[in-house]
């Protein structure tokens, strides 16, 4: 085993994590599994970090010492990451950074023997007052940022300078990035302005489990319970819906015989589509999108072009029929086609797993990195994995399981017609059908959106992804039309109207809040957003605090809510069965909430904190 290069207690530089910005930290320990280094910020955050994620002190010191400066102003520069105050409170982050990196005193003044470090930290000045428009300072500013972009310290950080400098005259409020409590939410330590406040804390006798490393999903144990789970409650759902009477009293449903899961036919069919999709994919048509930068700086290019295939879609199957080809073959072979689509992700899955084993470190999610073979093929590995340009992840989460949603729905509408002999879909099949296809169509038209969603910038692609996007979606969101082709619900006009308004509400908030994160996220600078209020974090990223995301921490989540409910509406109260979505989304939501704010914690530190104190409430203004 290859010796461990830094020791515990050793002061060295630590990248903070989803930037190219280094910070002086202290190591606490090494763990020999996950070959990772449990360090602590000066301003207590405790992070994991690889082995390249850390440098000695001593490279950094060189550039720092020409500088010279009044010796309470280099007393403040050996603060923490984000520490603000009333001069450097408006510094870009780089800068911040920049000044994190030319000074160590402090904790290497460290008492070894006490093991203890002194954490100095300065209150911000306006902290009650976390985003207001600091324009009086901006001349200050100004003068600061030039000094600091003609130090040659700063330019050990020029990119994240750049990005920084495209938000450094928007209204920023300050934030504190402190020890975080436990609980970080919204709940952070008293603070008094303009204080300079020396901790002391001793570090742990043991690494501790830190926010990097806590698995999700129930963790080890619960990647073995989701992967049988999963599988067995689609298997459920499509077995209680094909039933005369689909409510629970039925339960459990009746299991068919083996042969009633296979149809080499099917699995042709799934294969084909699928191979359908990819060839519209990797056409050259429609637009070359960048995701957002990786932790390399490096931005992946992604072909757009998702609704020319939808449309592209829509006329071969109109095409097809147009030449008699009889979909309801969809309805009726429903458990096979799920059954191959499964067993196409079980594949997918594996050779995702069998690369991410010899794919390098930094191409790696930081979540699926347990070392726990189960886990990791659970959650998935690798971040972004790709055939040459083709993207896996973006490929399977936006085409072949999404617009297959849409293809089944309509396959249910044919088949509703033919089993009720009926000349048009009811009118219920059809509210259906159009919402869940309005969806579907605005996200492939807005599919430049998704790079900035969590599942594309920071989940590992494996089997829960690769099984949500080829069976999940397409064989249980299609549960409502499937329902409604034997259990019809009349509507009255006014039901209808309600209903439709509902939807458009939901929708309109969906699309609003969604658009306005992407244009932040894309171009701070944007006309549609510049005016928007914001929180700077130490990444150099910023946080929205107004419109939306000011008024909840998700409201993109309260509006597809909304619409879920839409959805579930036609379907009436006779079961429960079309509600699964509804129920299900709540629940999906709220954790991904929680996995989102945890995240996030970790990335902002107490910016988040400050956020999450600003916006209170997560998904439903007033009540959660
Ligand atoms: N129908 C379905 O089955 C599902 C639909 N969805 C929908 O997909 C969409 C995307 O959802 P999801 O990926 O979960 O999450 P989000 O699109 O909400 O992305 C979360 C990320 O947004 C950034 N962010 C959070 N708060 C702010 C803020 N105040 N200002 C600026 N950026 C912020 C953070 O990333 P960073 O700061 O790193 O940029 C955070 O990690 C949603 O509309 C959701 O409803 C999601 C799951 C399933
Ligand atoms: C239980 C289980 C297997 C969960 C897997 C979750 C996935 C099914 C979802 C994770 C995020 C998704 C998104 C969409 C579909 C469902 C999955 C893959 C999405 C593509 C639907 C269309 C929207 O417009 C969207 C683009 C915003 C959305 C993005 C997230």
């Amino acid at each position: 085993m290859p010796p461990v290069k830094y020791q515990r207690g050793d002061t060295v530089m630590g990248r903070w994590p989803g930037s190219s910005l280094y910070y002086e930290v202290t190591v606490l320990g090494f763990d020999t599994k996950s070959q990772l280094y449990t360090v602590i910020y000066k301003d207590g955050t405790e992070l994991e970090l690889k082995e390249q994620d850390i440098k000695s002190v001593a490279g950094f010191q060189t550039r720092s010492r020409s500088r010279s400066r009044s010796p309470s102003r280099r007393r403040s520069r050996s603060r923490s990451p984000a520490r603000t105050t009333r001069r450097s409170s408006s510094r870009t982050a780089a800068a911040v950074a920049a000044a994190a990196i030319t000074e160590s005193a402090p904790s290497s003044r460290r008492d070894t023997k006490l093991r203890d470090v002194v954490e100095v930290t300065l209150s911000p000045q306006q902290k009650t007052k976390p985003a207001e428009n600091n324009s009086n300072n901006r001349h200050e500013e100004k003068e600061e940022k030039q000094k600091e972009e003609n130090n040659t310290a700063s330019k050990v950080n020029e990119k994240a300078q750049a990005q920084v400098e495209a938000e450094s005259d928007k209204n920023q409020g300050r934030y504190n990035l402190r020890r975080r409590k436990d609980d970080g939410d919204a709940k952070l330590a008293e603070t008094r302005p303009e204080q300079l406040v020396e901790k002391k804390y001793k570090i742990p006798a043991a690494p501790a489990t830190t926010l990097s490393t806590r698995l999700d999903f129930g963790g080890k144990i619960g990647a073995y319970f989701w992967l049988l789970f999963l599988p067995a409650w689609v298997l459920f759902l499509v077995l209680q819906v094909r039933q005369k009477d689909p409510s629970l009293t039925n339960f459990p449903p009746p299991l068919p015989a083996l042969e009633a899961f296979w149809d080499a036919q099917a699995l042709g069919f799934v294969i084909l589509w699928i191979l359908f999709q990819a060839l519209l994919y990797i056409l050259p048509v429609g637009k070359l999108s960048e995701g957002m930068p990786l932790t390399s700086g490096e931005r992946l290019q992604y072909r757009t072009n998702g609704f020319f295939a939808i449309v592209v879609s829509a006329v071969a199957v109109a095409a097809a029929v147009h030449q008699g080809v009889d979909l309801t073959y969809i309805h009726s072979h429903f458990l096979e086609l799920a059954t191959a689509s499964f067993l196409i992700s079980i594949f997918l899955s594996v050779y995702l797993y069998v690369r991410s084993r010899y794919t390098a470190s930094e191409e790696l999610a930081l979540g699926g990195n347990s070392g726990n073979v189960v886990y990791d093929f659970f959650k998935g590995h690798e971040l972004n994995p790709r055939i040459k340009n083709f993207d896996l992840k973006f490929f399977f989460e936006m085409r072949p399981g999404l617009i297959g949603w849409c293809l089944i729905n309509f396959a249910m509408a044919l088949a509703e017609m033919k089993l009720q002999g009926l000349d048009a879909p009811s009118n219920s099949m059809i509210l259906v059908n159009i919402f869940q296809l309005l969806y579907v169509v605005d996200g492939l038209w807005n599919e430049e959106a998704i790079l900035t969603t969590m599942d594309l910038m920071h989940d590992g692609f494996g089997f829960m992804l690769a099984f949500g996007d080829l069976v999940w979606v397409p064989f249980t969101y299609t549960m409502q039309a499937y329902y409604l082709v034997t259990h019809p619900n009349p509507l009255s006009l006014p039901a209808l109207t309600g209903i439709i308004i509902l939807k458009l509400v939901g929708f309109y908030i969906f699309r609003k809040s969604n658009s306005e994160k992407n244009a932040f996220r894309r171009n701070p600078l944007d006309p549609k957003v510049s005016h928007l209020k914001t929180i700077r974090t130490a990444t150099g990223k910023s946080l929205l605090v107004s419109g939306w995301w000011g008024v909840v921490r998700h409201p993109n989540y309260l509006g597809d809510l909304i619409m879920a409910l839409a959805w579930s509406l036609p379907c009436g109260f006779s079961h429960l069965l079309p509600w699964y979505y509804m129920i299900y989304f709540i629940i999906l939501l709220v954790h991904r909430d929680s996995r989102d704010m945890s995240e996030c914690r970790r990335k902002y530190g107490s910016a988040w904190d400050e956020y999450c104190r600003t916006v209170r409430y997560r998904i439903i203004p007033r009540v959660y």
